[in-house]
């Protein structure tokens, strides 16, 4: 039990439950057909007007309870139903119904007759439930409502509350005007707008607070709660245009997203990322030490791409960043992109495509190949080499590859043990390599020098890993008889104008960095990278980081977490450990990865913890981060 001397007072309707209950009546009781729609939708309508208090409510009860046509009989499957509705977050925090149940109230314009049997549940009796009740026929028909109740008036709740006369202050939490109205009467200290089920901008606007949830409801008056940083506070910057679903997914959970089409320059990324939680990039964005240092909030970075070196992941990691991408997503998109430039290039397709939309008519099969039979060079057999190798054998390709890594060979490809013995032997050379900064200008003058006179050249895989200046002139002395290059050493941050040193040449495809941009690739993305934040965010989990001890957690009931980041120093878990002891705090489960620079130890405890063990863990010396989450 907690004392607060505070006597909360909430609606039922869109507040205690997701639903308007008389529209899930009206539901039950109307019969389908053509009229059905009509009268919901007028019904519904009636409801807002009462709520917005633009007309009586007395006028708005009596409009619906003629259009429901609803018996004793229909009231029970409506109990069954709104039991189903009761909304997420209440549900979630039962325990504050029952540890204050003595300060808890409904007052609601609905009736007893379904509200009590909903809250007894939440251990609130029915003599502290305030709501009309219906009046039935003799024939069990609801033929209309008490009269004299209070609450069936026009904003006959100030009326009640004032009946009531509780002491303490008294806080209202409801979604409608017609609560708010408690609180202008000066009869109720707080109104609380719950915005979990509907936003109303009338009741909202006059708050005190606006409350998404009873999270955040729970965490202004520093109430015990089922997390203990409620979703809604928690801030996500999504950049560079990520696919809609990522936004989707992400508000779903109840975190606040906001997203930009473009990249940010780090000035303005320095400004913006001030109280962000979650930055969600894509390979634009430079997310510098600058950058790092400005996050006064940052948790997590993901990059909703392969790449991830526009990220400075060891300042990351020392800030207890941790970095999340997406390293299989659009690799099929790529080497779908990298099949059909190969072909086109070696038919010649853009040269004789450009002629006909000049007017010109070219039939020549001159400069025009199959790529059967010829020798692909793949540098880099990496997630998307390799599936490049086994889409082109299976097209009659011979491939060779080059990996610094030791690569198994997939089908019969070959593996070439020097970058020039394949330099020397394809007759396509594509480029697939990591964005590596070691990487720059990783093929230059001496690398076109040895490849096979006349062969195409591909890169889709980072701009600055090829010296433009020599592919210029590779192409330009007619070395190279074609190139197709879908990144470059400088690319805008949004779309525009767009110059390179590559434009003009004969046989060569130019796309601005579209290698992942497909339908698929993206969905699946803002499928994969979300997860990996809410996995983390919610539960600590880091497994695939790029940049973190990556730990995997079961899930605890009845758990308190503890997530400490720390410089990974002799001594550290023995001080927590000694905090923990000290408040006699019983650990259920403790799990601690390191690498060479940082330590991530995550305890589950079985007790409740007070403010000083948390000032106490996080005080100690060494310490990168410290978060609790439940
Ligand atoms: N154009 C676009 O839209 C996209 C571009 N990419 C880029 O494609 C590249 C490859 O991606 P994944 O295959 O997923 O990467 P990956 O990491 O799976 O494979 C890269 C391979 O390159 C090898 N490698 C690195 N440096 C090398 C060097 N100097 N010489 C030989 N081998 C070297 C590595 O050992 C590794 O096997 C990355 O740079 C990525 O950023 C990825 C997706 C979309
Ligand atoms: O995944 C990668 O590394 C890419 O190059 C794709 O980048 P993008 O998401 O198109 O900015």
């Amino acid at each position: 039990m907690v004392e607060t001397n505070r006597k909360y007072i909430f609606d039922f309707d869109s507040t205690l439950t997701r639903v308007e209950a008389l529209d899930v009546l009206a539901e039950i009781t109307l019969k389908d057909g053509s009229s059905k729609a009509k009268v919901l939708e007028e019904i519904q309508h009636i409801t807002n007007l009462g709520i917005d208090g633009d007309i009586s409510f007395t006028e708005s009860l009596e409009r619906r309870i003629q259009l429901l046509r609803a018996t004793k009989g229909d009231l029970v499957p409506l109990v069954q139903q709104l039991k189903q509705k009761i909304s997420k977050s209440i549900e979630e925090n039962k325990e504050f119904f029952r540890n204050n149940a003595e300060d808890i109230y409904v007052i609601s314009c609905g009736f007893k007759e379904f509200i009590d049997p909903i809250v007894a549940e939440y251990d609130i009796p029915s003599e502290r439930v305030f709501a009309n009740t219906f009046k039935f026929d003799a024939a069990g028909n609801i033929i209309g409502f008490d009269e004299t109740n209070v609450l069936s008036k026009h904003n006959g709740k100030i009326d009640c509350l004032k009946n009531l006369d509780l002491e303490g202050e008294v806080q209202v939490i409801g979604d409608g005007y017609s609560d708010y109205v408690m609180r202008e009467a000066g009869i109720a200290d707080k109104f609380f707008a719950y915005t979990e089920n509907v936003h109303r901008t009338k009741a909202a606007d006059n708050a005190d607070y606006i409350t998404p949830n009873l999270n955040e409801f729970l965490y202004v008056n520093n109430l015990p709660r089922k997390i203990s940083y409620p979703k809604n506070r928690i801030k996500i910057l999504l950049l560079e245009n990520v696919h809609p679903d990522a936004f989707e997914h992400l508000s779903e959970e109840g975190f606040s997203v906001e997203l930009l089409k473009h990249a940010l320059p780090e000035e303005e990324l320095m400004e913006r990322i001030k109280g962000v939680h979650v930055l969600g990039i894509r390979s634009k964005t430079q997310v510098t030490k600058k950058v790092l240092e400005a996050a006064d909030r940052l948790l997590v970075v993901g990059a909703f791409c392969i790449g991830t070196t526009q990220i400075d992941l060891e300042t990351a990691k020392k800030n207890g960043v941790v970095v999340f991408n997406a390293p299989y997503s659009n690799t099929r998109s790529v080497v779908e992109l990298a099949i059909g430039q190969i072909i086109m290039l070696k038919r010649s397709i853009f040269a004789r495509s450009t002629e006909i939309h000049q007017g010109k008519w070219f039939k020549t099969a001159l400069n025009s190949q199959e790529v059967r039979g010829k020798n692909l060079g793949i540098i880099g057999y990496g997630n998307i080499g390799k599936q490049l190798s086994v889409l082109a054998e299976a097209m009659g390709m011979r491939v060779y590859y080059y990996d610094i890594a030791d690569r198994l060979a997939l089908g019969n490809a070959t593996k070439c043990k020097t970058l020039e013995e394949l330099l020397a032997i394809s007759d396509v050379v594509t480029l697939h390599i990591d964005d590596n900064k070691a990487n720059k200008n990783f093929i230059g003058e001496q690398q076109f020098s040895q490849m096979r006179d006349g062969a195409v050249f591909v890169n889709l895989s980072r701009g600055f890993v090829v010296d433009i200046k020599a592919l210029v002139a590779a192409l330009q002395s007619k070395k190279l008889s074609g190139a197709a290059v879908d990144v470059y050493p400088e690319e805008p941050r949004s779309n525009g104008a767009f110059k390179t040193e590559l434009q003009g040449l004969e046989n060569v495809i130019l796309t601005p960095h579209i290698g992942g941009s497909t339908e698929e690739a993206q969905r699946d993305i803002a499928d994969f990278v979300p997860n990996k934040i809410m996995d983390y965010i919610n539960s600590g989990n880091t497994v695939d980081a790029v940049n973190f001890p990556n730990i995997r957690l079961p899930k605890q009931q009845n758990a308190h977490r503890f997530l400490h980041i720390h410089d990974n120093v002799p001594g550290i878990m023995a001080k927590i450990n000694e905090v923990l002891a000290k408040y006699e705090l019983n650990i259920s489960g403790q799990y601690l990865s390191t690498d060479s620079e940082v330590g991530y130890v995550i305890t589950d405890l079985d007790k409740d913890y007070n403010d000083d063990v948390f000032r106490e863990l996080k005080a100690i010396k060494g310490t990168i981060r410290f978060r609790v989450l439940y």
